[in-house]
């Protein structure tokens, strides 16, 4: 199962830039719907994201099939009243295209016509939609037996719908307003990853910390300096550890390590 981040058009680029490669290891795909944005800020919005390294491969634009184009990013999401899905793969060969779908018959035309992958919505009530009713589950399942291509679901999805989907062969959850309106973005996203990881039956998040200078993904089990230091086999060793550049003293190793901390581990070797 994957994990869709759609962006919700409320930041500026520089904000943006700097949110999506915070949490790019955790996704798989985002979407960039920023509808207010003129042609040459989406531009400059791809062209900061891949200069800084953001996967392209990533990368899908809302509608505007014109501005991949001139970029290295190669999918495309149309909307239900965007381009026909026939001409735009006729103009865009290069493009892989999905479609927004909200009906069985939509999915039909659109899988008929060479969509990539459907994305059907909006499944479940949200404030991204208020005033129009939700559709819930049972014609998306429908769709996902029916059509041989990834159908993703979105609006209104929360961690714990992730079970039931994933068992009816949807192939991925797109989130916009509980990732992107969330007071801190990179714990939503991870919730959602956590349990995605679960379904795909991965294990849970790994906190990745700096360990002096490297970077060094933390044993699930480990919360605490003192564990890190066992599992280092330096737990019966004189050590200095630095945490996040301060010096810690031995009284404080249960402090919890959190993810990207920096830690310095200094250790005396015998000798004679
Ligand atoms: C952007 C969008 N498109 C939808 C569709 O049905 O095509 S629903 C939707 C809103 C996304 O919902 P939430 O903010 O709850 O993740």
């Amino acid at each position: 199962m994957q994990l869709i981040a759609v962006t919700n058009d409320q930041m500026s680029n520089e904000k943006l830039v700097d949110t999506l490669l915070k949490f790019e290891p955790f996704i798989d795909l985002v979407i960039l719907r920023e509808k207010s944005k003129t042609a040459i800020e989406v531009l400059d919005l791809i062209d900061q994201l891949t200069t800084l390294g953001f996967d392209c491969t990533k990368i899908i634009v809302h509608e505007r099939a014109d501005i991949a184009s001139l970029t290295s990013v190669n999918k495309v999401q149309l909307p239900g009243h965007g381009l026909p899905l026939s001409s735009a793969l006729h103009h865009f060969p290069s493009i892989s295209f999905g479609k927004s779908i909200h009906s069985f018959d939509e999915a039909k035309e659109a899988y008929v016509n060479g969509a990539g992958w459907l994305l059907y919505g909006h499944l479940f009530q949200t404030a991204s939609k208020i005033g129009l009713p939700h559709r819930g589950t049972e014609e998306l399942f429908r769709i996902t037996k029916s059509f041989p291509i990834p159908v993703y679901a979105i609006g209104g999805i929360h961690p714990q719908h992730l079970q039931l989907l994933h068992e009816n062969g949807v192939a991925g959850v797109a989130i916009m307003s509980s990732i992107f309106g969330s007071d801190n973005v990179l714990e939503s996203v991870k919730s959602y990853a956590n349990m995605i990881l679960l379904k795909n039956g991965g294990d849970l998040l790994k906190k990745t910390i700096d360990l002096n200078g490297n970077r060094y993904e933390m044993p699930s089990d480990t919360e605490d300096v003192q564990t890190l230091l066992s599992h280092l086999g330096l737990s019966e060793r004189i050590v200095i550890v630095e945490l996040n550049r301060e010096i810690l003293a031995k009284d404080l190793y249960d402090k919890p390590i959190n993810d990207r901390d920096q830690i310095e581990i200094i250790h005396f070797v015998g000798g004679g």
